[in-house]
């Protein structure tokens, strides 16, 4: 809807309803329609401001409308009548002008937005592109290489970065709505002239098609495979090279493509996933809605190493205060130069001061006597982890949360060692960890509700999307990854190269195939893990253990000090520290290897390394789903795209199981278990069946064949 009245005396003003962000649905466009087609017919009327309700102006199209049958009065024509209109509009921007939203506020002849406002065009971020005349009419306000950066990333910016672009014409610290009527009386008896932006000429640099062509590289190599990006720049280019209207039919050509492709859909469902996951329950019935978050003022972070540090900047962004320990002086003055610089940093990029002042450094334990809640990030050593939960418990108040970072431990067997169980939960951050989005936040068996849903608001305060798993080696993410991680060294015993099943990973769109990603994290690492669950054999190399097929290749490049980028050398040779290339060391040993083994190389397709990978870790997911570790597949999805280089456009695992087909990866796990009878995570889970047995249904409607198949278990 959108409201009408008439104030100041002369100046009809225009109020969309539609909350929470005023999304341009059907009713609203046509409100907006029928109140300007008002304003502009009423002769008391000089000039004309538009805004949004509670203060937000506008978050864009409805995003819930798409994929239904829209009806309502289209955008473009929509925001040409305002442009034409003549009598001044003015867009009083607050809170948000994004997609649609803003691409209406550029119809308009003034914009006029609050300091805290942030504008931009997200289309990109749902696979689509700002086809309401936002391609064509930005670039003829910010120039093309400010408009390619911001409609090819979809970044949202704040409005002084927008008054430096001329994005915006005015920018206030008062209400936008108030500085937009006072303006529009000052500029009803004005000319119009130079106002309407689709008639001003798009400015082009000289070397326009060298601008075009960098920008076509750079989004083909960030986004693989996604279509989206791509669309945007060939958009622009129309801008660049013809005239306003032809400019317009080509944005059109382009969305129509878009708006109907699978990358939109997987997109918009990844969209409402990361909301979907605040939305939590347990097994035990707890939820979000009835759980109230304990608000956190101090907080204390123990183990400085990379995570830690990571986790304290994240806090200390968050405006919350941190005491950091680090037991030796030397890695703690060594923490807090890193900690400070990467600060400085962040500052520099945001804008304000580093909150510096927040931290304190300490060595001693006790000092984290008074705090609220703690989040522990020491060496991943259960000893070591449960002898510093037996401390905090001794040191901390009774009421503090005690959190651990921990990637894979057992929660309740940490929770055992402190006298309030109930405040113990896993908070599992991703490296590094004030960059990266994910939170995994871990229940035990004896965590309230109240600390998960603490953990998980502390998580919304800093910037991260949490979600809430379950406790079991690895949680929902490093437990997924085995399988997939276990099939890629069974492919090389078989005959693949690192490169060879990177590359079919790398094409499907991860930015980093999983041989590249075990260089990166470390060989040694992985080892490590595999030595904790008594998998290591030194100096053996049966390919049998714990009943099961095994590849100790991981173990033998260990063994070799082969650890990967930081020694230079892993399942690639390194020469420059960052760009892997295939070591024909490697192939001499696989060859070797296999040779040893009595295993035939034979020619692999990328068919079967996708195939092998991707549903052996599809399958573990259903697994987790069978088991209640994760809720709902949004929760794995999300926890995929967010945290492990899962490429958007695909939504997370388990939404591509459903597009590809669940009978499909049944019938291919089924195929692949014939071929290798001694691999337990080829067995199709039995939810998947019964998946299938149900007809294959959408993914909203697996929730409720998860409870049912719970019932039975
Ligand atoms: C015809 C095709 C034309 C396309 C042009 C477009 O305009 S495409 C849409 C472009 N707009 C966007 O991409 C904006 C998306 N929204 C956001 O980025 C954020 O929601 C926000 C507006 C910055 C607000 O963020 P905040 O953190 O405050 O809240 P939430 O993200 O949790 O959102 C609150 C609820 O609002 C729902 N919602 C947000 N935007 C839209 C939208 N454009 N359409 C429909 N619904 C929207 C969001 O889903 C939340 O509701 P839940 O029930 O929790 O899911």
């Amino acid at each position: 809807m959108a409201q009408y009245s008439r104030v100041s005396g002369n100046v009809g003003l225009i109020t969309l309803q539609n909350p929470p962000v005023n999304a341009l649905s059907a009713a609203v466009r046509q409100g907006i329609v029928d109140t300007v087609k008002r304003a502009l017919g009423d002769p008391e009327v000089k000039s004309v401001v538009i805004c949004g309700q509670n203060g937000v102006f506008c978050g864009g199209a409805d995003i819930r409308e798409f994929g239904t049958h829209m009806t309502g009065p289209p955008l473009v024509p929509m925001i040409h009548a305002i442009e034409m209109a003549d009598k001044p509009v003015v867009a009083a921007i607050e809170g948000v002008a994004l997609g649609g939203g803003l691409e209406l506020a550029l119809g308009c002849h003034y914009r006029i937005a609050h300091t805290k406002a942030k504008v931009g065009l997200p289309e990109v971020t749902l696979g689509l592109l700002p086809a309401a005349g936002g391609t064509q009419r930005l670039p003829r306000l910010t120039g093309l290489p400010a408009a390619i950066a911001l409609i090819t990333t979809g970044r949202q910016i704040t409005t002084a970065e927008a008054l430096k672009l001329s994005i915006v014409d005015q920018v206030t610290d008062y209400s936008a709505v108030d500085t937009a009527v006072k303006f529009a009386k000052s500029v009803a008896e004005r000319s119009l002239d130079g106002r309407r932006v689709s008639e001003r000429p798009c400015p082009c640099p000289p070397d326009v098609d060298a601008l075009f062509e960098a920008a076509m590289q750079k989004v083909r190599q960030s986004a693989r495979g996604a279509i989206a990006p791509v669309a945007c720049v060939q958009a622009l280019q129309a801008a660049a090279t013809m005239p306003y209207a032809l400019g317009m039919q080509r944005e059109k050509e382009l969305m129509a493509t878009l708006f109907t492709s699978g990358q939109a859909r997987a997109l918009q469902y990844s969209f409402f996933a990361q909301r979907a996951v605040g939305r939590w329950s347990l097994p035990s019935g707890a939820r979000w809605d009835g759980s109230k978050p304990r608000p956190i003022r101090k907080t204390a972070v123990i183990g400085l190493g990379t995570m830690g540090r990571g986790i304290t900047v994240s806090l200390a962004q968050a405006g919350l205060s941190v005491i950091a320990v680090e037991a030796q002086e030397k890695p703690l003055k060594e923490a807090q130069q890193a900690i400070s610089g990467m600060l400085q940093r962040g500052a520099k990029r945001r804008g304000g001061a580093p909150p510096l002042d927040l931290i304190t450094y300490s060595a001693n334990l006790q000092a984290v006597a008074d705090v609220d809640l703690v989040i522990e990030a020491v060496f991943e050593d259960v000893a070591l982890k449960k002898q510093l939960f037996q401390h905090l418990s001794a040191i901390c108040k009774p009421e503090a949360f005690l959190c651990t970072n921990t990637s894979a431990l057992d929660i309740d067997l940490l929770a055992s060692q402190s006298r309030h169980p109930e405040l113990v939960v896993g908070m599992h951050f991703f490296a590094p960890a004030h960059v990266m989005k994910l939170l995994e936040v871990v229940h035990g068996s004896r965590s309230s509700p109240e600390a998960v849903a603490t953990a998980m608001n502390l998580g919304k305060q800093m910037g991260k999307v949490g979600v809430a798993v379950g406790n079991c080696h690895g949680f929902v993410g490093n437990r997924m990854l085995k399988p997939y991680l276990e099939q890629g060294l069974f492919l090389l015993e078989e005959g693949a190269t690192p490169e060879m099943v990177d590359g079919a990973l790398e094409e499907f769109g991860f930015a980093m195939g999983l041989f590249r990603m075990s260089d990166l994290s470390g060989i040694d690492v992985g080892w490590r893990v595999r030595k904790g669950e008594g998998l290591v054999q030194p100096g053996a190399s049966v390919r049998v253990r714990q009943g099961r097929r095994y590849s100790p290749l991981g173990d033998l490049l260990y063994e070799q000090g082969r650890f990967g980028q930081k020694t230079g050398r892993g399942w690639y040779r390194y020469d420059n520290r960052h760009e892997a290339k295939p070591d024909p060391w490697l192939n001499n040993f696989l060859e070797d290897y296999r040779a040893r083994h009595g295993l035939a190389a034979r020619r692999i397709e990328c068919q079967e390394v996708l195939e092998r990978c991707l549903y052996t870790l599809i399958n573990e997911g259903f697994r987790i789903l069978e088991e209640g570790i994760a809720a709902g597949p949004e929760d794995i999805d999300v926890i995929y795209v967010l945290g492990y280089g899962w490429p958007k456009h695909r939504g997370g695992p388990m939404y591509y199981a459903s597009m590809v087909g669940l009978i499909k990866v049944l019938e291919r796990l089924e195929h692949y278990l014939r071929a290798h009878p001694d691999v337990p995570s080829l067995q199709p889970c039995s939810l998947l069946r019964r998946l299938v047995a149900s007809g294959s249904p959408p993914i909203h409607k697996w929730r409720k064949i998860i409870k049912k198949t719970q019932s039975h278990l």
